[in-house]
Parts: structure tokens; sequence; C-alpha cells
């Protein structure tokens, strides 16, 4: 069918909110919504070049800042590999960044991500 683009847009800002909600609810700490201070973490805006958190990603989305799911993808990616690279193995950190990688990562598999871009439609 003939879209506009900002339909598309549409179609695929819907997909990533869902998305979002579903990885935020794994989150249940809250470690991940919010950027992480040099309060919270001594030294940490020297260590991590391009922090990331879930409501950047919100934002993000809203601002139309993402053209396709894989730069999502790619934003969740780094927000858990920087908790990984600043905390140490043996932290609740290191330790909940790890496990939302691997199931956040189940959750968006490419069948999966078809299933959902069809229902969007
Ligand atoms: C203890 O309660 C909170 C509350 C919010 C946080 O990040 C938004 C964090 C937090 C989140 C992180 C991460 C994600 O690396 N972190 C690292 C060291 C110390 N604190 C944190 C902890």
């Amino acid at each position: 069918s003939i879209k506009s683009s900002n339909d598309d847009n549409t179609n695929l800002n819907t997909c990533l909110n869902y998305l979002l909600r579903l990885l935020i609810l794994k989150d249940k700490e809250g470690f991940f919504q919010y950027p992480v201070t040099d309060q919270l973490a001594p030294g940490y805006s020297q260590i991590i070049t391009n922090p990331m958190d879930f409501s950047t990603m919100k934002k993000k989305i809203n601002h139309d800042e993402y053209s396709n799911i894989l730069e999502f993808c790619s934003d969740f990616e780094l927000m858990c590999n920087n908790a990984m690279k600043y905390n140490r193995p043996e932290t609740i950190y290191w330790q909940a960044a790890k496990r939302l990688l691997s199931t956040g990562n189940k959750s968006m598999t490419k069948d999966k991500l078809i299933n959902l871009r069809r229902t969007v439609e």
C-alpha cells in the first residue's frame, strides 16, 4: 500500500514502545530506568563514553530518532554492555545486566520481530 513515511514511523514507534515496555518490566529494581550518575557510580562518566538507559530510549522513540528496530536493539545492547563494563562481575548490577541482555534478546529474535511487525500494520 502507498503509505507516507510518517505512517511507517507510527508503525515503527508502536513496535518500539511495545518492546520498550516489555524490557522495562524485566528491570524490577529500576537500575536501568534512568541515567547512571557519578554520585551513584564514582567515575562513571569517565569510563562510559556512550551512556544509555530506558528513559533516553523512550525519548528517542518519541523524537523519531530510530529509523528501524535494529537501531533500538543496539541501544538496548549498549545499555547492558555499559553496565557489564563499569561494574565487576560479582556485583548485582553486572548480573542484572547480563540477565537483562539475554532475556531481552530472547524477546527480540528475528521471527518474533517479524510477527510483531505484522500485528502492527
Ligand atoms: C541503588 O539504587 C540504584 C538506583 C538507580 C540506579 O541507576 C539508575 C542504580 C545503578 C545502576 C547502575 C548501573 C546500571 O550500572 N549502577 C551502578 C553502580 C551503582 N548504582 C547503579 C542504583
